[in-house]
C-alpha cells in the first residue's frame, strides 16, 4: 500500500509512555519524531508503532527516519532478551511492505468532495478544498443560478451531487435540513460532515449533528470544520485558529474526515463520539474562553485594590483629619492598583508551575494528570501574563501623566517578559522595585491605617512566596530530583504502568 505523508501527520513522540500511548491511538500518527534519548523505552509502545516510522529528534542518533520495528529491533538487541527480536522473518517482512514512503507528495489521484449549499461558507471551503487538489462537487437548490462558484468546481441538484461523493459536506444551516429526509437512499452509507453552528449556547436540546443523524439514519455523521470561518479559510488562516475539532461515532468516517482536514493544512483534534458536537458546537460562542478566568481575576484584583486604597488614601483622611483626598481618585490611586495588579497577575502566572513542581515532587513522578484547577491555571498563564503586561504598560503611562519618573526604568522590565528565565527576572525586578518603592514605610507601624498596612505591602505576598519556593526548588538537590521525574524517572512506577493499561486517569 502507498501511502503519501502529509507535514501534518508527523507528530512528537515525547519521553513518556502512557502518554504517547494514548496520543498515538488518538492521532494516529503515521510518524513520528522520537524526543526519548534511550530506544528501551519505547519497547512497551511495540504495539501501537508497528505502522510507524520514527525519525530521532535529537542529533545523536540515527538521523534517518526508520520503520518502527527496526528501531523496536535494534533497541531489543540491545537489551539482549527481546520480545520483537523474536518476532519471524515472515511478520517483519509483512510490517516492511506495509509502511509507508517518506514522501510529501501524493501520486494518488484526490477524491471528489460534495458540499450541499452554495452559501459563503460552503463555497470557501469548496475553493480550499480545489486549491489542495479536490474534485469539488455542489449540491444547489437552484444550480443553474448558482453564482460566483470557484473556477473547477461543478454544480448541481442535491441529489445528482450526492451521487458524486461519499463525503458530503453539509454547508446549511441546521434550520433547512429537513430537506434531507427526501435523499435518505442517495445519502445511505455515506458520510455526512456537519459543519453547522447556533446562534445562542445551547439552543436546541440535541446538537445539530445529532439531529442530523437522526434526521438521515443511515450516514455516518462527523462533525467538523464549525469552529473554522469562511473568512478564515479565504484568508489563509494564518492568523485564525487552525485545529477543527472532529466528533462522530464512526471511526472510519472520523478518519477519512481527518485526512480531509489535513490535507488542508488544518489540524484535527479528534473530541470522540457524537456525543461531544454539543460542546463542540457551543465553542464559537465562547468569546475567548481562556481569557475568561484571567479577565475576572484581574477585575476582582482591581476593585479589591483600589477600595483598599480608597479607604487608607481617601475615607481615612477625611474621617480624622477631614481632609478632601477625592483628587487622588482618577490618577494616583489608579497608578496604585495597576502596579499591584501587575505584580500580583505576573506572580500567578509562576504560581501554578512551582506547584506543580511541589506536586511532582511528591508524588515521584510527572505521568499523573494535575487537579483540574491547575491544568486550567496552567493554560491560563499566557492571558494571565498578558493582562500583567497591560497594567503595567498602563502603570507606565500613568506615571508619566503625573511625573514621577524614578520608578518608569524598572516597570519597563516587563516588556521582556516572554521566556520562563526572563519572566523570573521580571518578577524580581518588579518584586525588589515595589521594596524599593516602600523602602523603610512597609515596616513601620505609623504607616497602618485603621490596622490595614499600605496596599503594597499586600501585593508583595504572592510575589515573594513564589520567588521563595522557586528559590527552594532551584536548591541542587532538589532540582536534581524535579529534572529526573521532568525526563521521566519515577519513584513508584506503578502509576504509568496502570496508565498504559488504561487505569488510571492519565
Ligand atoms: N459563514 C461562516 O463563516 C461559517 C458558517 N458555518 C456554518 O455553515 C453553514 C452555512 O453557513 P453560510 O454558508 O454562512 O450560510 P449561507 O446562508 O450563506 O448559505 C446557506 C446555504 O444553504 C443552502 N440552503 C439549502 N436549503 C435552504 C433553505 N431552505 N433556505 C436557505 N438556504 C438553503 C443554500 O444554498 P443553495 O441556494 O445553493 O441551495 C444557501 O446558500 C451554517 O450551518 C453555518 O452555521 C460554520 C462555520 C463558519
Ligand atoms: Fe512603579
Amino acid at each position: 500500500m502507498t501511502r503519501a505523508l502529509s507535514a501534518s501527520t508527523v507528530s512528537k513522540l515525547c519521553t513518556s509512555r502512557a502518554v504517547s500511548a494514548v496520543f498515538l491511538r488518538h492521532l494516529e500518527a503515521r510518524f513520528c519524531i522520537v524526543m526519548c534519548p534511550r530506544k528501551r523505552a519505547l519497547l512497551p509502545l511495540s504495539g501501537f508503532l508497528n505502522r510507524v516510522w520514527l525519525g530521532a529528534g535529537d542529533q545523536s542518533t540515527e538521523q534517518r527516519p526508520l520503520p518502527a520495528w527496526r528501531w523496536l529491533r535494534t533497541a531489543a538487541a540491545a537489551r539482549d532478551h527481546s520480545r520483537f527480536g523474536s518476532t519471524s522473518p515472515a511478520v517483519m517482512e509483512k510490517i516492511s511492505t506495509d509502511a509507508f514512503p517518506l514522501t510529501t507528495h501524493s501520486s494518488e489521484k484526490q477524491e471528489t468532495v460534495c458540499i450541499f449549499g452554495t452559501g459563503d461558507f460552503g463555497r470557501s471551503l469548496g475553493l480550499k478544498m480545489l486549491q489542495c487538489g479536490y474534485s469539488v462537487v455542489f449540491g444547489s437548490r437552484t444550480p443553474q443560478r448558482s453564482s460566483l462558484l470557484p473556477n473547477g468546481a461543478e454544480v448541481m441538484s442535491y441529489s445528482d451531487a450526492a451521487q458524486k461523493s461519499d463525503i458530503i459536506i453539509i454547508a446549511i444551516h441546521r434550520e433547512h435540513y429537513d430537506f434531507l429526509t427526501e435523499l435518505t437512499d442517495v445519502l445511505n452509507g455515506k458520510i455526512l460532515v456537519d459543519v453547522s453552528n447556533n446562534l445562542k449556547i445551547n439552543q436546541y436540546p440535541e446538537s445539530n449533528a445529532e439531529y442530523l443523524a437522526q434526521l438521515v439514519p443511515g450516514t455516518h455523521v462527523v462533525k467538523a470544520f464549525n469552529t473554522v470561518s469562511a473568512w478564515a479559510l479565504q484568508s489563509g488562516a494564518l492568523d485564525a485558529s487552525r485545529q477543527v475539532f472532529i466528533c462522530g461515532n464512526d471511526s472510519k468516517a472520523k478518519q477519512r474526515v481527518m485526512d480531509v482536514v489535513r490535507s488542508l493544512g488544518l489540524t484535527p483534534l479528534d473530541k470522540g463520539s457524537l456525543v461531544a458536537a454539543n460542546e463542540i458546537e457551543n465553542y464559537p460562542l465562547q468569546l475567548f474562553p481562556m481569557w475568561k478566568f484571567p479577565f475576572y481575576l484581574s477585575a476582582v484584583l482591581c476593585v479589591f485594590f483600589f477600595l483598599y486604597c480608597v479607604i487608607r488614601e481617601v475615607i481615612f483622611p477625611y474621617v480624622y483629619e477631614k481632609r478632601d483626598r477625592t483628587f487622588r481618585l482618577p490618577i494616583s490611586i489608579p497608578n496604585r492598583v495597576f502596579p499591584i495588579a501587575a505584580l500580583t497577575l505576573l506572580a500567578l502566572v509562576y504560581l501554578p508551575g512551582v506547584i506543580a513542581a511541589i506536586l511532582q515532587l511528591y508524588r515521584g513522578t510527572k505521568y499523573r494528570r494535575f487537579p483540574d484547577w491547575l491544568d486550567h491555571w496552567m493554560l491560563c498563564r499566557k492571558q494571565l501574563g498578558l493582562i500583567a503586561l497591560g497594567f503595567a504598560f498602563l502603570h507606565v503611562l500613568y506615571t508619566l501623566v503625573i511625573p514621577i519618573r524614578y520608578y518608569v526604568r524598572w516597570t519597563w522590565n516587563n516588556r521582556t517578559a516572554t521566556q520562563s528565565k526572563l519572566g523570573y527576572l521580571t518578577l524580581i525586578l518588579c518584586t525588589a522595585h515595589t521594596l524599593v518603592y516602600g523602602g523603610k514605610r512597609f515596616l513601620n507601624p505609623s504607616n497602618l491605617v485603621w490596622y490595614l498596612p499600605s496596599a503594597y505591602v499586600i501585593a508583595l505576598i504572592i510575589p515573594c512566596t513564589v520567588l521563595v519556593i522557586k528559590f527552594i526548588l532551584v536548591l541542587p538537590c532538589i532540582d536534581k530530583t524535579l529534572m529526573r521525574i521532568r525526563q521521566g524517572w519515577e519513584r513508584n512506577p506503578k502509576y504509568s504502568e496502570s496508565a498504559l493499561n488504561g487505569k488510571t486517569d492519565i
